[in-house]
């Protein structure tokens, strides 16, 4: 037998994007071209697909790891580095996606159903996308941003319509192969379906699906026999059906007991999808009426559980005595529960993960340096880290991203004077308002020591930029302040 595995816990991670690229155009006799380094390109998603034709999580279980592709970096001559190609993992239908606290953040329901796990980190600009007026030939690019990475529990819980609940024995896997062509295993040992067992039944114009789930004993909520793990299986369930064993009669067992004994069971189990499954409808099906000693037994107990409202069946899956009034009467309940359901898209119910709030930004004054401030916030962390920071003009390119985003007005409110402390993403640097961005001593990439050495081709260019500003001063933009810091 396959194995069946119904919940797993994956980590995905999506492709970094790639690095923006700073180059500056050359040419024969045209040195002094503008700048044309390209953008790096988009990192992969890790996409989760719903497909029909899978139908465990066992793929996961061995491979728990996913990772998408990085963008490539950009380059010279306005050439965009290549995007990650995004990674898509196929899985069953009804495969529920939560985090590892247990938060739903998408419900994959419906052929084909897509949900991006993890996003693709953005390429970083490349010098030729960073011109500006203030800034003509920027000497630095960003970096691309770092791919999302997340842990997240898998669960599968079967779409199904009917469920059917039951002591081991009490005949559900039978009953489902005699309603549909499901062939599940049968047999008179306690335990003998282990895994979830679906099947479609037609009832006139009504088609459902039924799942047989293994059978609960009194203590499943504790982990006795197979536990209460089962019963994600039939949380999405129009109506629940107890298969009571009418065959069987112990001294300390019957079937109000046992009706008794699931329902409590039932009430320890807390749905992960909402709700509750004590409000959902229930049936009673006392089974194996063709053996004599059950059917008095049955026809004793009927009028006790019709008492508390609950409809009863009595039926035989040996003898097929009965089967069709509950086919019938089942699809009467899934067509009212369906009607009764808020119209829905017909395949998906996907809830999107919280989205990140983008422009949120704090300013706080800093213990640690007198008249100094710190600027907190995901976006003004996100453009430290693309810069690397490890150069005059890429802070100059930051303070005017704060001064758009409003931030160097809220400096000026809390007393902020130029000159100060200013720290950002773990950056600190002296604050100037408003100055248009710095000064450009070399390209930098991510800062390290090989990449400087790999810029040193363009940034002898560079340099030459700064030659020929400071015999025509005023023409190349920043660069007129270059030579002077340079030497
Ligand atoms: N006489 C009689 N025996 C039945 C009837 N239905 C099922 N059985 C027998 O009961 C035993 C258990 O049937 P299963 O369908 O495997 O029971 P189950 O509820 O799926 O059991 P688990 O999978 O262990 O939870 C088998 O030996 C069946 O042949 C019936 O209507 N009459
Ligand atoms: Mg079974």
């Amino acid at each position: 037998m396959s194995r069946f595995v119904d919940r797993v816990v994956i980590h995905v991670a999506a492709g970094a994007g790639g690095n923006g690229c700073a180059s500056v155009h050359r040419e024969k006799f045209k040195p002094l071209g503008g700048p044309d380094g390209g953008n790096g390109g988009r990192g992969g998603d890790v996409v989760l697909v719903v497909d029909p034709s899978v139908h465990t999580l066992l793929d996961f279980h061995f491979r728990p790891n996913a990772t998408a592709t990085h963008g490539k970096q950009g380059q010279g001559a306005n050439r965009d580095g290549a995007m990650g190609e995004d990674l898509e993992l196929r899985v069953p239908d009804g495969t529920v996606v939560m985090t590892e606290d247990g938060e739903v953040v998408a419900d994959l329901v419906g052929n084909g159903t897509r949900f991006i796990a993890a996003e693709g980190g953005r390429g970083g600009l490349g010098n030729a996308s960073l011109a500006s007026k203030a800034r003509k030939a920027p000497g630095f690019a960003l970096l691309g941003e770092p791919g999302e990475t997340r842990d997240l529990v898998l669960e599968l819980k079967s779409v199904a319509d009917v469920g059917l609940l039951g002591f081991p024995s009490a005949g559900k896997s039978s009953l489902i192969s005699v309603l549909s062509a499901a062939r599940p295993k049968i047999a008179d040992y306690p335990f003998t379906t282990l895994v979830p067992n679906l099947g479609v039944i037609t009832a006139g114009a009504t088609i459902f699906t039924m799942a047989d789930v293994p059978g609960l004993i009194p203590g499943a909520s504790e982990g006795k026999g197979l536990g209460l793990d089962f019963l994600r299986h039939i949380e999405r369930c129009a109506v629940l059906v107890h298969v009571v064993d009418c065959a069987t009669y112990e001294a300390d067992r019957d079937p109000l007991s046992d009706v008794d004994a699931l329902e409590q069971e039932l009430a320890r189990y807390t749905p992960s999808l909402g709700g509750d499954l004590a409000d959902r409808p229930r049936v009673v099906v006392l089974n194996k009426i063709d053996v004599p000693e059950a059917k008095e037994l049955a026809e004793l107990v009927r009028p006790e559980l019709e008492a508390r409202g609950l409809p009863v069946f009595e039926i035989s899956t040996a003898s097929r005595e009965g089967l069709r009034e509950l086919t019938f009467a089942l699809g009467k309940v899934v067509e009212d529960y369906r009607a009764a359901q808020p119209v829905q898209e017909a395949t998906r119910v996907v809830i999107r993960p919280t989205a990140v709030d983008d422009a949120g930004f704090t300013v706080v004054e800093d213990p640690e340096n007198e008249g100094g401030f710190i600027v907190r916030g995901e976006r003004p962390d996100r453009w430290v880290r693309q810069t690397a920071f490890d150069n005059d003009e890429a802070v100059g390119y930051l303070a005017d991203r704060l001064a758009r985003l409003g931030v160097e007005e809220k400096l000026a409110k809390m007393g902020a004077v130029p000159g100060c402390a200013v720290t950002v993403g773990g950056v600190t640097f002296d604050w100037e308002p408003s100055t248009p961005a710095g000064i450009a001593i070399m390209m930098t990439g991510r800062g390290t020591d090989a990449r400087l050495e790999r810029n040193e081709r363009i940034g002898a260019s560079e340099r030459m930029v700064a030659k020929k500003a400071r015999r025509a001063p005023g023409e190349y933009g920043d660069y007129a302040e270059i030579g002077d810091d340079e030497e």
